[in-house]
């Protein structure tokens, strides 16, 4: 018997960061209901999917989503009842209501809550988990990318790098992954202090000291990996989100390194990653130059790509055309999946497929504003995504994720795969 929709409602909750952003929820014509919430990101690429905001600003200096979160009742609702709760069928129909390219009449906030409850009900009405539903046989748990420590817009531009992350390589389970990176965090907040640096976090939960400079931070993670007790580069390696989109200047092609008060060209910020892994075990590079900047990633790729996974975030915008074009140029060797830069969970999965097909690695990863939803665990679970990047291990948002993978990790038991470092992103 086919489960049909019979409500959609929309509601403005807040984020991690105290934001509004939208959750939808859907009732079946069983009584049954599922609910699922959205993430926001700071440091957005231009050409992400749209987010709606209501712009009064008298709500939330005009951050609030409650028109977007109407829509679900107003526009959505009506198209939405009768249909069966199968998320491709309800995907193709929001695609089509909405009917712009940036899902900037409804809004992407508004379409991807819908979205998410729609494959979340198909999973109810299968009667299996979310993560069990999109797998098929084979689930694959993700490496993790675990953020330390926070600059630019996550962290008021301290650093002009926005993350640094650890992956724990040598782990064989996501477990002892975990256990390791907690061991980790415990021993930078040892080494932080014993240099007299603040605690204070970021957005994510990493840390934010105001250290000199982005070789500082790696330094100081090295310091603290070799506190935890943990061998450099063969248990535990580094991931840098460069974020560098937020400190290029498009006029003149150039990037401005405020704390270290440089000005670099494009082919100065391949020369500054190199050095960067040749002091250092990092392992995978995001956004290493600018979102448009496509001329020169190819260089990076060239120069890093054969042991360094090149990661395209503002890049790529988890966009099919714009994954296609850096495949074919070789701009990258790795796309970073953001569910809400393209809006539906449908279109995710394409672009996870996408990449995979032209042996591409993905990270499916949250954005610095986040809420309970676990999904993000399920998502990359089910699609076999390899590494995962949620943050850091301090915030109940993000921990809602990776202490979901735990529970997954258990239910899986013996039949638990853990992806180690082969789901690393290799240009051969
Ligand atoms: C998660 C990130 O940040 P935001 O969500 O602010 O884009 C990122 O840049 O990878
Ligand atoms: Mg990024």
């Amino acid at each position: 018997m086919t489960i049909t929709i019979t409500r959609a409602v929309g509601r403005e909750i807040l984020d991690s960061r105290g934001r509004p952003t939208v959750e939808a929820e859907l009732e079946l014509d069983d009584g049954r209901i599922v609910a699922a919430s959205v993430p926001s990101g700071a440091s957005t690429g231009s050409h992400e999917a749209v987010e709606r905001r209501d712009g009064d600003p008298a709500r939330y200096r005009g951050l609030g989503v409650r028109d977007a979160a109407a829509a679900i009742g107003a526009e959505i609702d009506p198209v939405l009842r009768g249909l069966p709760a199968i998320g491709a069928v309800i995907d193709r129909v929001l695609l089509e209501l909405d009917g712009t390219p940036g899902k900037s009449r409804l809004g992407a906030n508004a379409v991807l809550a819908v979205s998410l409850a729609a494959a979340r009900a198909e999973a109810l009405v299968a009667g299996v988990p979310l993560w069990r539903h999109l797998a098929g046989p084979e689930p694959l748990l993700p490496l993790p990318m675990v953020n330390m420590i926070s600059g630019g817009l996550h962290a008021g531009r301290q650093l002009d790098f926005q993350d640094f992350l650890v992956m724990p390589v040598g782990a064989e389970s996501y477990r002892q992954a975990l256990e390791w990176t907690g061991d980790v965090h415990a021993a930078l907040a040892e080494e932080l202090a014993a240099r007299g640096h603040s605690l204070l976090k970021a957005d994510e939960g990493g840390f934010g000291p105001a250290l000199g400079s982005n070789r500082e931070a790696l330094d100081v993670l090295d310091a603290a990996v070799e506190r935890a007790g943990r061998a450099l580069g063969s248990e535990i390696a580094y991931a840098v989100d460069v974020a560098s989109t937020h400190f290029h200047d498009p006029a003149g092609g150039t990037y401005r390194l405020r704390s270290e008060d440089r000005e670099l060209s494009a082919s100065g910020m391949v020369r500054l990653l190199e050095r960067m892994v040749a002091e250092h075990p990092v392992i995978s590079i995001e956004d290493g130059l600018a979102e448009d900047d496509w001329e020169h990633w190819p260089e990076l790729v060239a120069r890093l790509g054969d042991r360094v996974q090149i990661v395209g975030d503002d890049l790529f915008v988890t966009h099919p055309a714009r994954v296609r074009r850096g495949v074919e140029t070789g701009a990258a060797n790795a796309v970073l999946v953001k569910m809400n830069q393209i809006g539906t969970i449908t279109e995710t999965a394409e672009v996870v497929e996408l990449a995979r097909a032209h042996r591409f690695a993905t990270v499916i990863s949250a954005r610095s504003g986040e809420t309970e939803d676990p999904a993000l665990a399920d998502l990359a679970v089910g699609w076999r995504g390899g590494q995962i990047k949620i943050g850091s291990i301090t915030q109940s948002e993000r921990l809602a994720k990776y202490n979901q993978l735990l529970r997954i990790e258990e239910a899986l038991g013996d039949a638990a795969v853990f992806a180690g470092p082969s789901a690393l992103g290799r240009t051969s």
